[in-house]
């Protein structure tokens, strides 16, 4: 007997579970002095296979809590959470997460420590990781300070090496908070224009974090705003700009308007 077609001729297919799907999260802090810190209250937010969230919010609205909890570094003890339909349980191999600064390991070359969490996951680097790894100094625009050692390195080259690390592993989900805060604006845009033109390649989703209006509307197809503490979702703006995104991005009257609504959001009284 024939097998049915798993998708029959007219059938909707099945969609694809979010890359990040959380559902009314809540977090409390206990301090060291007993008193307890309602960092998030129900929080539910979902970011779309191959989509591009950001958050946005006051200092201490809980933005970095969020994407903790999503990288499987501290445990989600109210409400649930998943990554790509799984319950996040730790932190897995599919998810690549870039921090404010880089965490490089100071004895690896800048090469090595591009390829280190390939080594990590217990398989041996091949010549096509090195190729890889070389591509993504070009991209980087690291390609002379392949053999430095991150001492070497200004703060941004380290940021850039922080960067190319989690993107080559070509993760399907990309965490990020403030990856770019600690560069030069002149870098910051660069790079900004490097991962949109990074992501459209593989695909990746990902969670974003940042301060900047421009950044979170130049990259975002949603951007997720949050109160301030005790932290939840206040608005969820959809960012309708023309794909592919770029410099001229930055010329548009939509783009304008867009970081005027969500400069009046987060400055107007929570
Ligand atoms: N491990 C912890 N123990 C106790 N309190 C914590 C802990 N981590 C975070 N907090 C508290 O939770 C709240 C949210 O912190 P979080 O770092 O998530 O905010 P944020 O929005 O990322 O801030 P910023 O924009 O300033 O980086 C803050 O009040 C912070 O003091």
């Amino acid at each position: 007997m024939a097998c049915a077609p798993a998708h029959p001729p007219g059938a909707a297919r099945p969609l694809a579970p979010p890359a990040v799907a959380l559902e009314h999260v809540s977090q409390v802090f206990r301090g060291t002095g007993g008193q307890s810190v309602t960092a998030l209250r129900d929080i539910s937010l979902e970011v779309a296979a191959h989509s591009f969230t950001v958050i946005v919010g006051p200092s201490g609205c809980g933005k970095s809590t969020v994407l903790r909890m999503v990288a499987g570094l501290l445990p989600i003890r109210a409400g649930t959470g998943r990554i790509f339909g799984h319950p996040i349980e730790r932190p897995r191999d599919d998810t690549a997460m870039v921090f404010q600064r880089p965490a490089l390991l100071p004895w690896l070359t800048v090469t090595d420590n591009l390829l280190f969490p390939l080594r990590h996951r217990g398989r041996p680097v091949t010549g096509a990781d090195r190729d890889r790894a070389a591509r993504m100094l070009e991209t980087i625009g690291l390609q002379d300070f392949a053999r430095s050692f991150p001492a070497e390195l200004s703060g941004g080259m380290q940021q850039r090496v922080g960067i190319g690390r989690a993107l080559l592993g070509a993760p399907s989900l990309l965490l990020m908070d403030e990856p770019f805060s600690a560069l030069d604006a002149l870098t910051r845009d660069e790079m900004s224009f490097e991962l949109l033109r990074l992501r459209e390649r593989h695909r990746s989703a990902v969670l974003f974090i940042t301060h900047s209006i421009p950044e979170a509307v130049l990259l975002a197809d949603r951007i997720c705003v949050m109160s301030a503490r005790p932290g939840t979702i206040r608005e969820t703006i959809e960012v309708d700009l023309p794909a592919p995104r770029g410099p001229q991005t930055l010329r548009l009257p939509r783009f304008h308007d867009l970081c005027e609504h969500l400069r009046a959001l987060l400055t107007e009284r929570a």
